[in-house]
């Protein structure tokens, strides 16, 4: 489609603006079909309700929030590679066992490593809470 120099088209939209449009539409297709994102999401929501109400400081919400933003980021990336893969073939190929495997796995990894932080930044202020 030509834009022209102004990188508008017909309906005046800017390429960033359609960038981004195109980019909010995948992350609602991924929480409308993707039930782990969503169970995510709700996660998320718990864990930045516990971290207003024990008072986690400046750094630790950092924490909290490249470990929320990088889980949905890498499950949204998961739901993307399936796809592909889906779309590639539908019959068993351990080329495609292998790149579902590793996205999954890749989720897995920052899984855990939140799992690590959480653990870290509320266990302490938990334990304290109930003993
Ligand atoms: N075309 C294929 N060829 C070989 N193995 C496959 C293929 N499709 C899926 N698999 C295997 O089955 C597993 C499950 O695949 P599936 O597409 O059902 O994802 P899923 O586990 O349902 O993912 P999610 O729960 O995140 O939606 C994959 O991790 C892979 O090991």
């Amino acid at each position: 489609m030509n834009m022209g120099s102004s990188g508008k088209n017909a309906n005046g939209k800017s390429r960033l603006t359609r960038s981004f449009a195109y980019a909010f539409a995948g992350i609602r297709a991924g929480l409308k079909q993707e039930r782990n994102l969503q169970i995510h999401l709700g996660i998320s929501m718990a864990v930045i309700l516990l971290g207003y109400f024990l008072h986690i400081s400046a750094v630790e919400w950092l924490f909290i929030c490249l470990s929320i933003g990088g889980m949905l980021a890498a499950e949204l990336m998961n739901s993307a590679i399936e796809r592909v893969v889906d779309l590639v073939t539908t019959e068993y190929h351990p080329l495609a066992k292998q790149a579902k495997d590793m996205a999954a796995g890749a989720v897995l990894l920052l899984a855990i490593t939140s799992v690590v932080i959480g653990l870290v930044i509320f266990g302490p202020r938990l334990l304290l809470f109930f003993l």
